[in-house]
């Protein structure tokens, strides 16, 4: 892209998709395709050179944990803009993604567990609810062919609920069971339980039980189909080159 290029106004969003041949990079390139003030310039897939992807102004990535972090490095260098859904961020990817933005301070990043504006609330309202109650488990269900376990979501929502029963000063979660058959009481993270399931039929689920004396309560967000994740892709892929530096979460895009 040349500097004249780049000055020239308006025209449609140039927008680069990785991942594209996958579940959610086919829904992506077809939303990309079908919504205004944006244009698909680039649909790369495993094997593809990514450098056909140059001239996107906003790339999109949903490919795999072993190779976001490439990929993203690859955009920050160029000085393009990156939506990412794709899953396995841990706070030390968060930091490193951080460290090579602060040489590029005009690029933004959204990193997004969940793109689903129903999954974005269910993890708002578990996180208020987190406060209020001594239990809670996680339970995710997902088709069979995702690779990763416990998904993104569920280890985003683990995280802010630890955190927000933290901030209150609640204990450990009560659990008096001991494990007969290792892995019977789910995964661990940051003291919440959570529970990966498998099906073929399924999409996206995740329910946070809470507990507490007398009552339980359930929270539970529900995707049948990838469509239910282009309002927040599209969402991310308009706002990221006016919010430089990183963001992760769809919330602050919301409010
Ligand atoms: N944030 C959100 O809202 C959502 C996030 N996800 C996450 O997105 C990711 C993708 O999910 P899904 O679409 O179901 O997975 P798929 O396996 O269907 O798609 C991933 C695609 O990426 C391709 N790929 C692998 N390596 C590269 C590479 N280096 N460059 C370009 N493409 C590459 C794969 O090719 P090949 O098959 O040949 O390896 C495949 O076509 C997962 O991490 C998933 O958890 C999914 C749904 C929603
Ligand atoms: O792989 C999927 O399908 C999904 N992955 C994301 C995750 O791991 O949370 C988002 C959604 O659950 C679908």
């Amino acid at each position: 892209m040349t500097d004249e290029q780049e000055k020239t106004p308006a025209g449609p969003l140039r927008v680069g998709v990785l991942g594209a041949r996958g579940r959610m990079g086919i829904e992506v390139c077809k939303a990309v395709e079908a919504a205004d003030g944006v244009e698909l310039v680039a649909a790369m897939d495993q094997g593809d050179d990514r450098s056909a992807a140059s001239n996107a102004q906003v790339v999109v990535d949903f490919t795999t944990p072993d190779v976001v972090m490439d990929n993203l490095r690859w955009c920050i260098d160029r000085g393009i803009s990156a939506v990412v859904g794709t899953t396995g961020f841990s706070e030390q990817r968060l930091e490193q993604v951080r460290e090579w933005l602060a040489r590029k301070p005009e690029v933004g990043v959204v990193i997004a567990p969940n793109f689903g504006i129903g999954a974005v609330l269910m993890m708002q309202f578990a996180a208020r609810a987190a406060r209020h109650f001594e239990s809670v488990e996680i339970i995710e269900q997902h088709h069979p062919a995702k690779l990763d376990a416990p998904s993104g979501t569920a280890t985003h929502t683990a995280r802010q609920i630890a955190r927000a029963r933290a901030e209150a000063g609640l204990g450990p979660v009560p659990d008096a069971t001991k494990d007969e058959v290792p892995g019977a009481r789910g995964a661990e993270i940051d003291g919440v339980r959570v529970h990966a399931v498998r099906a073929t039929g399924l999409v996206a689920h995740q329910e946070v039980l809470f507990g507490a004396t007398g009552e339980t309560l359930t929270i539970r967000h529900d995707s049948y189909d990838r469509a239910s994740f282009m309002p927040g892709v599209l969402l991310a892929v308009r706002a990221v080159r006016s919010r430089p530096g990183l963001t992760v979460g769809l919330d602050a895009l919301l409010d």
